[in-house]
């Protein structure tokens, strides 16, 4: 019986929490969205529901992130995570703050933490203010995101503008005097009614303290980085009982190939990297609006090279060419490169792709429902927060889902083996 109902707000997300719980020793299998029937968990101690709710209006978020809760509960789940983006991706109107109170609403819980921190991947937060490496989050480059411009490091007023509740701090000086220190905070600021709590840490250490503070908790708000300490802190308490997965898998056969709609300061440099020395294309979405065949052509540019090795398509821009597209297509700009990365990752599934690197959350989440993916298993990691993954379903895919902003320059060589 899972122990832990994961709801994660995108698909890079998910697997970046799949691959936590596991290395936290946790047996864990993601669904993507709800399945029907609902698969039998017995053996499982984490289920990770990938929604695709992070840019959606909120009140579809909650929405689905509801079903998702009812769905966990049915399964078994007895204590839930809700996961975003380490980079607290959300706008003023949500979706953090309305799931998480929808969440708290449904579950009964009197409070709940938010704690995007992922150390080893640069994401401290000191005083309620979110760092990536040196820079602070609004100018990280995420104050250029295409869908949620990231333009205030300070969690506290951010989480404010879409919450309801008043929002409080627990302090890095309180989470360094230990997990009793932590629970004492937490239980002050419930006594004055404050039900949503923004988590300083800067360490894997912190993010330790915060585990053991949290173990009893119904309900968690955080990215991927503290499931693994989660993982090891219900170990501790003994609330785990099967053995840990080992994530190994045998590569699926056939032709690699990678799909980039990341926009991302880390994904502009990975496709730079890539189209340096290797087959790479890259569409415009201007050019889609027109309805001129892009995908088609792209997928005939495939077809005569996939031989050759694999090959990276890409929407890649900059934050230049996006202000660009977007004056003269508006909001539709993403929906319609979405809509060609899903046709295109059909279509080189067609053409015998079975290992698919895809860049971005949003755009792992229209590729996978294109594909009509309906589970993964957890696979090796490639970089922290990015694991490889294998559908369950036919025809068998190896599929790495890699966050905007994660992984090294490299990335993609790397996840294909082609030093
Ligand atoms: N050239 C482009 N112009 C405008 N929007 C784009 C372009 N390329 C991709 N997009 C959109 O930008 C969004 C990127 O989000 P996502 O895939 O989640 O990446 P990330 O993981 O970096 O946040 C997607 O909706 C994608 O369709
Ligand atoms: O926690 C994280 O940063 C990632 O797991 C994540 O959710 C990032 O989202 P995308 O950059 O949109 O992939």
């Amino acid at each position: 019986m899972p122990l832990l109902g994961c709801i994660a707000d995108d698909f890079t997300g998910a697997t970046d929490l799949g691959s936590m719980l596991v290395r936290g020793g946790m047996r864990t299998v993601q669904w993507v969205g709800v399945p029907k029937p609902l698969p039998d968990c017995n053996d499982v101690d984490a289920v990770v529901v990938s929604l695709k709710s992070r840019s959606i209006e909120p009140e579809a978020a909650v929405r689905d992130s509801l079903d998702a809760l009812r769905a966990l509960r049915a399964a078994g789940a007895q204590r839930l995570l809700f996961k975003y983006g380490s980079t607290f991706d959300s706008t003023p109107r949500g979706n953090i703050g309305p799931v998480a109170e929808a969440l708290l609403e449904a579950t009964g819980a009197e409070q709940t933490v938010f704690c995007p921190a992922f150390p080893e991947n640069g994401r401290t937060v000191y005083r309620g203010h979110l760092f990536v490496g040196d820079a602070l989050l609004s100018e990280s480059g995420m104050q250029n995101h295409p869908l949620n411009p990231m333009t205030d490091p300070n969690l506290v007023r951010w989480l404010c503008l879409q919450s309801h509740g008043e929002v409080g701090l627990v302090p890095l000086d309180v989470v360094r005097a230990g997990s009793a220190a932590i629970e004492a905070r937490l239980a002050e600021l419930r006594s004055l009614g404050v039900r949503l709590v923004i988590a300083d840490a800067t360490s894997d250490d912190d993010l330790d303290a915060w585990a053991d503070a949290l173990v009893q908790a119904p309900l968690i708000t955080a990215a991927s980085a503290l499931a693994a300490a989660l993982g090891q802190a219900y170990r501790r308490r003994g609330l785990l009982a099967g053995h840990p997965d080992d994530a190994s898998f045998t590569p699926t056969d056939g032709h690699a190939a990678v799909l980039a709609g990341s926009c991302s300061m880390a994904t502009q440099r990975q496709v730079a990297a890539w189209s340096a020395g290797r087959q790479a294309l890259r569409i415009d979405p201007r050019r889609l609006a027109l309805g001129q065949g892009v995908v088609d052509e792209a997928l005939a540019w495939a077809e005569s090279r996939l031989d050759d090795g694999p090959l990276l398509i890409s929407s890649t821009a900059t934050p230049h060419e996006i202000e660009q597209t977007r004056s003269s297509l508006g909001e539709q700009a993403s929906s319609l490169v979405e809509e060609a990365m899903g046709r295109l990752a059909r279509g080189l599934v067609d053409l015998g792709v079975r290992r698919l690197v895809v860049a971005g959350g949003e755009t792992s989440g229209a590729v996978l429902q294109a594909l009509g993916v309906a589970s993964l298993r957890i696979g090796p990691s490639i970089a922290p927060g990015v694991p490889w993954t294998q559908s369950t379903s036919q025809p068998k895919l190896d599929l790495a889902l890699k966050s905007g902003n994660f992984g090294q320059d490299d990335f993609f060589a790397r996840a294909l083996n082609c030093h």
